[in-house]
C-alpha cells in the first residue's frame, strides 16, 4: 500500500529508528497467537485490515449507518453461519469455534450511550473496585463524577500502610498469568488461600482528576476479583449486577436458541454435563468487569478461566470506538480469528471450547466513534462524553462464576 499520508510517514520514520538494532530472527519462535498481536499492534507496516472479519459490511442497512469513516474488514475471512436471534436480528455462528457468537448491532444506540454514563457515573465508584483505587484515594464518588464536578481538583496517592499484609508482587497492568483453572472440587482450596491487596505505588504523584480520567482501564463487576492471584475474593461479599446490565445479558442469552448451537456438539462438558439446556432458565450473571480502553491501550491473550462455571456464556459488550478481537484456541498456537468489533455488538463465549479459549484486543482503531455518539441532538448532557468517548472504547465483560445448583458454602 502506498500511502504518502503525513501521519504514515511519521510511523515509517520511527519504525526505522527503533528497528536499525533489531535481531533479523526476532518473531521466528513467536507463537502464532503472539504473531497476531504483534501484526494487529504494530503503528507500522499498518494492519491488514481486509484479514479482519466484518461482518456489519454484510447488513446493507448498516452500511451507512456503522461503516462511515471506519476502515471495514471483510466478510469471508472466516466460516460463519447466519441465524436470526429470537427477537428478530441476526446473529453468527463459526463453525471452527463452538460456542461463539456475534451479534452485531444487538444494543440500539440509545441503549449503548445510557451504558456508557452507566459505566462512568453509576459504576465506577464506590463500592465498586477501580484499578486506580489500588494507588489513589478516589472520593467515594468515583473518577468520572469528581472529574465533572471539578478537573483541577487534585488526588492524592493511597499511602502504604506500616500494619497493613500486602500482596508481594504487583498485580497490574493485566499479564500473563496462567493460574490454575477452577472448577468444583478445588474451589474450597483456592477460596481458602489468602488474598492481601496490592500494595500502592510508593513512586505516583498526586494527580488531578482529569489526568486521571484517560488512566481510568477497569471497574470491578459483582463477585470481588483478586488481580494478584487471579482469582475471585469471595470473602469481600458480592456486589448485586446492576439490573440493566442483568438484563441485556440474559436478553443476550435467551435471544439464542442454543439447541441449533449446540445439539450436535460432542464435547466434554465436565461434570455437570451440556448445561445449555438450562440457560433459558438458570443463566444469571453474577459477576465482570468493565474495560476502559483508550486507543493505545491492548489487552494481552488470556483465558478467563477464575469463574467456577466453565462452559456458561460469557456476555461481552463492545461501545465507543472499534477494535480488532483476535479469538484463539485452547493454547496460543492456533492461529487466532481478528473479529472487528463495534459499538452495539455483542460477543457470547459459551460452552467448553470457547469459554477456555485465548483472546485478547491487540487494537483500538482511532476515529470510529460513530455518527450516534458524535451527532447527538436530543442529549444536550451527552456533550461530556462524547469528548471522553473520542478516545475511548469500552467493554463490558459479564460472567456466571457459580453453577446454579452449587453451594460455594459463603457466609
Ligand atoms: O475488550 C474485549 O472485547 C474483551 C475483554 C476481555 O477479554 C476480558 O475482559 O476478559
Ligand atoms: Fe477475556
Amino acid at each position: 500500500m502506498i500511502d504518502s499520508s503525513q501521519a504514515y510517514k511519521k510511523a515509517r520514520r520511527q519504525y526505522l529508528k527503533t528497528t536499525r538494532n533489531r535481531d533479523p530472527n526476532i518473531g521466528k519462535d513467536w507463537t502464532p497467537f503472539r504473531a497476531a498481536e504483534k501484526h494487529f499492534k504494530a503503528q507500522f507496516p499498518p494492519p491488514d485490515f481486509t484479514k479482519v472479519l466484518d461482518l456489519a459490511t454484510l447488513d446493507q442497512n448498516s452500511i451507512p449507518k456503522v461503516i462511515a469513516g471506519i476502515c471495514a474488514g471483510k466478510p469471508d475471512v472466516v466460516e460463519t453461519r447466519k441465524f436470526s436471534t429470537k427477537s428478530g436480528s441476526i446473529g453468527y455462528t463459526f463453525p471452527v469455534m463452538p460456542g461463539l457468537i456475534l451479534l452485531p448491532g444487538f444494543l440500539s444506540p440509545e441503549k449503548q450511550r445510557e451504558l456508557i454514563k452507566w459505566s462512568l457515573v453509576e459504576h465506577s465508584r464506590h463500592p465498586n473496585e477501580t484499578n486506580l483505587d489500588i494507588h489513589y484515594l478516589l472520593p467515594s464518588e468515583g473518577i468520572w463524577n469528581a472529574c465533572v464536578r471539578d478537573g483541577t481538583a487534585v488526588l492524592h496517592p493511597r499511602p502504604i500502610e506500616a500494619s497493613a499484609e500486602y500482596l508481594t508482587q504487583d498485580p497490574g497492568p493485566r499479564k500473563l498469568i496462567d493460574n490454575t483453572p477452577i472448577n468444583p472440587n478445588n474451589f474450597e482450596s483456592v477460596n481458602n488461600v489468602s488474598k492481601p491487596p496490592p500494595p500502592p505505588s510508593s513512586t505516583v504523584q498526586a494527580a488531578t482528576c482529569s489526568d486521571l480520567l484517560p488512566r481510568l482501564r477497569w471497574a470491578n463487576i459483582g463477585w470481588f476479583y483478586h488481580w494478584g492471584t487471579k482469582q475471585y475474593d469471595f470473602s469481600k461479599g458480592k456486589i448485586p449486577v446492576h439490573d440493566t446490565v442483568r438484563e441485556l445479558c440474559k436478553g443476550a442469552v435467551q435471544s439464542v436458541d442454543w439447541n441449533e448451537i449446540f445439539a450436535s456438539d460432542t464435547s466434554d462438558w465436565g461434570p455437570n454435563g451440556p448445561d445449555w439446556v438450562n440457560w433459558h432458565e438458570d443463566y444469571e450473571p453474577d459477576a465482570g468487569i468493565v474495560n476502559f480502553y483508550q486507543t493505545k491501550d491492548t489487552l494481552m491473550a488470556h483465558v478467563d478461566r477464575s469463574e467456577v462455571c466453565a462452559t456458561s456464556p460469557l456476555v461481552s459488550i463492545s461501545l465507543g470506538n472499534a477494535a480488532v478481537f483476535l479469538m484463539g484456541g485452547l493454547t496460543r498456537d492456533t492461529e487466532p480469528i481478528p473479529i472487528l468489533l463495534r459499538s452495539g455488538d455483542v460477543v457470547i463465549m459459551s460452552g467448553p471450547a470457547c469459554r477456555r479459549a485465548y483472546h485478547g484486543v491487540p487494537r483500538i482503531l482511532e476515529n470510529t466513534l460513530p455518527r450516534h455518539m458524535i451527532d447527538v441532538v436530543d442529549d444536550p448532557s451527552w456533550s461530556i462524553y462524547k469528548d471522553y468517548m473520542n478516545s475511548t472504547r469500552i467493554n463490558v465483560n459479564v460472567r456466571q462464576v457459580f453453577p446454579k445448583e452449587f453451594d460455594p458454602g459463603l457466609p
